[in-house]
């Protein structure tokens, strides 16, 4: 099923996005929709199926979006008006928003976990970006994520290394397989997107594909290399390898760019429902890729 632009601008429509202030939070929102809208992904909810969830579908990721949209505008004014004496001080200020929104995704979606994930990532860049634009400095990915990297440094020493709570999902997979999850990517300014899948998204457009299509690559590539928690959590560490082989051997066969490339993909798609794996810390780094496409020179 071919996402259209007709379709991002009828859910647009149903989520507000009109109502959402800064035009930052609105690339976020719209990073969000085109991310649910992208079919087919393997394991996770498309327009398709809900892949290997059985308690949210397509419309639970829209109720959500619309919850949390809201909520981008006060991460984009957090950093807008913040006054910094400590690059720590942004993690401080900015985790009550954080806490506030996934409040709001849990009351949407009858406490379904839709996007944690994307709420951390995208309220981190929206926050260094409103941060940047009240300094008047310029927002491209490389302004952005190095000071992502600077107001999250020590975060998986602080939260994951030297904690001894391990009582989310990331604490105890960073304590069995040192993996470091949303917050190591965050750490890392998005290494995983700015190494690997924003520049298969600027082949793939330079040659002429469609966004869609770029995308689908860029997911693959993701599945390929991505250490996502997901699927450890789910499925192990025998979960992660299947998927990220699976994802290489399709790469080596042309990807996703022909109806043969999208029928290999629903082939993965049943095996992951099958095993019940689904990369949704994948998923988030979509929406990330296509957002940070969106602030190149
Ligand atoms: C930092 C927190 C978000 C901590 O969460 P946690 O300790 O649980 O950390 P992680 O395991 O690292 O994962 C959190 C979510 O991040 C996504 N993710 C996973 N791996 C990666 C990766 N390599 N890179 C980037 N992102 C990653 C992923 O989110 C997506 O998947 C979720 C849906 O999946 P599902 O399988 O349904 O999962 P569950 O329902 O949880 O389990 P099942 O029972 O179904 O199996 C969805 O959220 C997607 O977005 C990980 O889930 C954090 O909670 C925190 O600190 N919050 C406070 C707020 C705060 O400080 N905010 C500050 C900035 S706003
Ligand atoms: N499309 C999706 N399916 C399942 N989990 C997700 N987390 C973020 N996006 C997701």
């Amino acid at each position: 099923m071919n996402y259209s632009t007709k379709q991002i601008a009828l859910l647009s429509d149903e989520i507000d996005l009109q109502s959402i202030k800064y035009p930052s939070a609105q690339l976020a929102v719209r990073a969000l929709l085109k991310e649910i809208c992208l079919s087919p992904k393997p394991g996770l909810v498309d327009m398709l199926n809900n892949g290997a969830h059985r308690d949210m579908d397509f419309s639970t990721f829209i109720a959500s979006i619309k919850a949390i949209s809201p909520w981008f505008d006060e991460f984009y004014h957090y950093g807008y008006t913040l006054k910094l004496n400590n690059q720590s001080d942004f993690l401080v200020g900015i985790r009550p928003i954080g806490l506030a929104c996934e409040k709001a995704m849990y009351l949407a979606t009858h406490n379904v976990n839709t996007h944690k994930g994307g709420i951390f990532a995208f309220g981190l860049l929206l926050g260094v970006i409103g941060y940047l634009e009240q300094r008047q400095e310029t927002t491209n990915v490389t302004t952005i994520c190095s000071t992502l990297m600077s107001f999250c440094h020590g975060i998986v020493k602080k939260e994951l290394q030297l904690s001894n709570s391990n009582q989310t999902v990331g604490e105890k997979l960073f304590k069995h397989y040192q993996l470091s999850g949303a917050r190591g990517e965050a750490e890392s300014g998005y290494a995983t997107v700015r190494q690997i899948s924003l520049p298969i998204y600027n082949k793939m457009q330079q040659a002429g594909y469609d966004e869609e299509t770029s995308l689908l690559q860029v997911m693959l590539h993701l599945l390929a290399y991505n250490q996502d928690t997901n699927l450890v959590s789910r499925g192990g560490l025998a979960g992660l390898h299947f998927v990220q082989n699976s994802a290489k051997q399709l790469i080596e066969r042309g990807g996703a760019t022909d109806l043969i490339g999208r029928s290999h993909l629903e082939k993965l798609d049943k095996q992951l429902i099958k095993r019940n794996l689904s990369p949704g810390g994948s998923a988030d780094l979509i929406a990330i890729t296509w957002f940070l496409a969106q602030y190149q020179n």
